[in-house]
């Protein structure tokens, strides 16, 4: 039997088994096991993808990935926000590649990725699903494009395609310690009180992995699915923002409805509408911040930001500069948002905001 029928068996089998307290240890080792098999069919096989035109250079300050269901309007949003041209059409598969563009924003340069559309049983190989997700693993941020005239079922089917390789949208890694040993047996601890899964549940699973040597300490309340995660290891996490493209063609209170949704923002880029919106929330999402640099006695430098992430520091901002800052540091004045008072003296370990100016005294 191969991979795929065994985790066709799997998935009929949990879907058959009614979920109750009785069911739980057999569910838990049965979602284990399709992990493992998932994962299986993700390890390259020799007849690489190489060569197709998937494979393109990451470049810029962040790499962000247009996947959906074909026809959403991938295409037509590479055409609006970069200088790029990808062929757009009615017909669904237009694009058969990947085509990188470049969103220059905020003195940054995005790279956008239009790739064909996906369809549900992508990632088990249909249509060119399996590449297209290959590439959205590389990204910083999944853009979904969600067509508004059709139903939002879309959403769910392809964050479930994303969620079968491995792929978490919108989600933290589970603050899970696991660490397997050469001896001792299993070590098995929790600093907080478990109510979605058990010591006995990790044990099965563990032991169906065949690992009898190992350290798992549970940080916070994860469930069995999130503990199978840890265990099967090359999970990315990553921001989705969930664009929802043709509102040109919806009433006003359906866009209301779709707008208020988490993580999304409404737009239509035949019509040019909301494409602004699109680029705030996209910078706001991939957590990007600008910070100007200032020599003493100068104006700041307006033309030269530099491109960091939100939570960044003085010390982040000296390597940005260069290298040896660091070592040659005495403090620095910061103008901004994230200072009582401008300019302040501040040190190494002070946390910049977007479009701060700072000045680096040295030694
Ligand atoms: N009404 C309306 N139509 C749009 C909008 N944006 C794109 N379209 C149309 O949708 C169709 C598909 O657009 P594409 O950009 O080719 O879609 P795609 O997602 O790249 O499609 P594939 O590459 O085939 O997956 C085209 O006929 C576009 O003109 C929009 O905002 N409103
Ligand atoms: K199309
Ligand atoms: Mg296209």
């Amino acid at each position: 039997m191969g991979v795929l029928e065994k985790i066709a068996e799997i998935e009929r089998e949990i879907s058959r088994t009614q979920k109750n307290k009785a069911t739980e240890y057999h569910l838990g080792l049965l979602k284990a096991k399709l992990a493992r098999y998932r994962q299986q069919l993700l390890e390259p096989t020799g007849k690489s993808a190489k060569g197709d035109g998937f494979d393109v250079m990451k470049s810029g300050d962040a790499r962000v990935a247009l996947i959906g269901f074909p026809s959403v309007g991938k295409s037509t949003l590479l055409n609006t926000l970069t200088k790029t041209h990808s062929e757009c059409a009615s017909y669904e598969f237009t694009t058969l590649t990947c085509i990188p563009g470049v969103i220059e924003y905020n003195g940054a340069n995005i790279q956008l990725l239009d790739l064909p559309g996906i369809i549900e049983g992508a990632a088990k190989g249909k249509g060119r699903g399996r590449q297209v997700i290959a590439v959205a693993r590389t990204a910083d941020l999944v853009i979904m494009m969600i067509d508004a005239t059709k139903k939002d079922v879309q959403k769910d089917l392809l964050t479930a395609e994303l969620e079968t390789v491995g792929i978490r949208l919108n989600r933290r890694k589970p603050n899970i310690y696991y660490k397997e040993k050469k001896g001792g047996g299993i070590s098995f601890n929790s600093t907080v009180t478990l109510t979605k899964t058990s010591e006995r549940m990790v044990q099965l699973i563990l032991h169906d992995y065949k690992i009898f040597n190992a350290e798992v300490v549970f940080r916070e309340d994860c469930s069995t699915d999130e503990f199978i995660d840890v265990l099967v290891g090359s999970r990315v996490y990553m921001p989705c923002l969930y664009v929802y493209n043709k509102i040109d063609q919806i009433s006003i209170e359906e866009v209301d409805r779709l707008a208020r949704q988490p993580h999304s923002v409404v737009c239509s880029c035949n019509m040019m509408l909301n494409l602004d919106g699109l680029l705030d929330t996209l910078w706001r999402e991939l957590a990007l911040v600008r910070v100007f640099t200032k020599k003493r006695g100068e104006a700041p430098d307006f033309e030269g930001g530099l491109i960091l992430r939100r939570g960044c520091t003085v010390e982040h901002v000296c390597h940005a500069i260069h290298r040896t800052l660091v070592a040659n540091f005495k403090y620095a004045l910061v103008w901004g948002q994230s200072v009582k008072f401008s300019p302040q003296r501040v040190g190494l370990q002070h946390s910049m905001c977007h479009d701060d100016v700072i000045q680096v005294v040295k030694k």
